[in-house]
């Protein structure tokens, strides 16, 4: 009998330290890597492959199509839940203030990759355009939408949902109930079919009008596949709020 294939380990074995402690210490941190975001990014990847590490961070694979819609829709605010160690909120960020958006809002619910986060964001010179919100998304929420209620109603342009599968339904509901998205606002969910995401995907493909907060709500969503690095089949689920 073989023994059993051990399960990947996606994070929080030291590895986020590790990456913060080589980056920063980096013996071109100071030039080539400062104000570079793409520079990190690169070292980033190549650390990972390096150490055999399958991180958590969206990838290049997966950060093209939110290029992509970043190009055609042309967003001035954008919030992802789900920070991590800053990856997306490096790469999202940098395009969306080189585009001429207003702000990158990273929701990251663990303490401790918030402060790597922030660290290798304040490297990449981001450190004044991407706010790191520390907390449970659903919380969090609560307060970026006090912080917004000034501008237009529904002002989050691009929202990305990339933190706990099983939150993915009920933080996207607060985020409908908080009225934070417009109709042309558009949601995008990594990891759509896996991890608990499910309820999500569902909620999204059905169709018809369902009310929240006692209005009627309407998205149109595409999804595409793609396989994991372990070889799970998952998929990104592209939705545009219509109604
Ligand atoms: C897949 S990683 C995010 C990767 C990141 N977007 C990137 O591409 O670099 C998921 C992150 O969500 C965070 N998280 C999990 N549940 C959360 C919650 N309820 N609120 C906020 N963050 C949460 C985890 O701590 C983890 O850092």
């Amino acid at each position: 009998m073989s023994a059993p294939t051990p399960a990947t380990i996606w994070h929080g074995d030291g590895r986020e330290q590790a990456l913060q402690t080589h980056i920063l210490t980096h013996p071109n941190a100071a030039t080539h890597l400062r104000n570079n975001p793409q520079a990190i990014l690169a070292e980033i990847d190549t650390w990972a492959a390096a150490n055999d590490h399958c991180m958590m961070t969206i990838g290049p694979d997966c950060s093209r199509p939110v290029l992509e819609l970043m190009q055609t829709s042309q967003p001035q605010i954008m919030a992802e839940l789900g920070g991590y160690v800053g990856y997306s909120a490096i790469l999202f960020g940098d395009e969306l203030r080189r585009a001429g958006g207003r702000r990158y809002y990273s929701l990251e619910a663990s303490a401790e990759y918030a402060a790597v986060a922030r660290s290798l964001v304040d490297l990449a010179g981001l450190g004044d355009f991407v706010e790191i919100l520390v907390g449970e998304a659903a919380d969090s929420l609560v307060e970026l939408e006090g912080r917004l209620e000034h501008k237009q109603p529904g002002p989050i342009d691009l929202l990305l949902l990339d933190h706990d599968g099983c939150q993915y339904l009920p933080d996207f509901l607060t985020v409908e109930r908080l009225g934070l998205l417009a109709v042309g606002s558009t949601v995008v969910a990594d990891n759509a079919w896996l991890f608990g995401a499910e309820a999500y995907a569902e909620w999204m493909a059905t169709p018809g009008e369902p009310e929240v907060q006692g209005r009627r709500v309407k998205y149109e969503s595409r999804t595409l596949p793609y396989l994991l690095p372990d070889g799970q089949q998952d998929a990104m689920m592209i939705s545009t709020k219509v109604l």
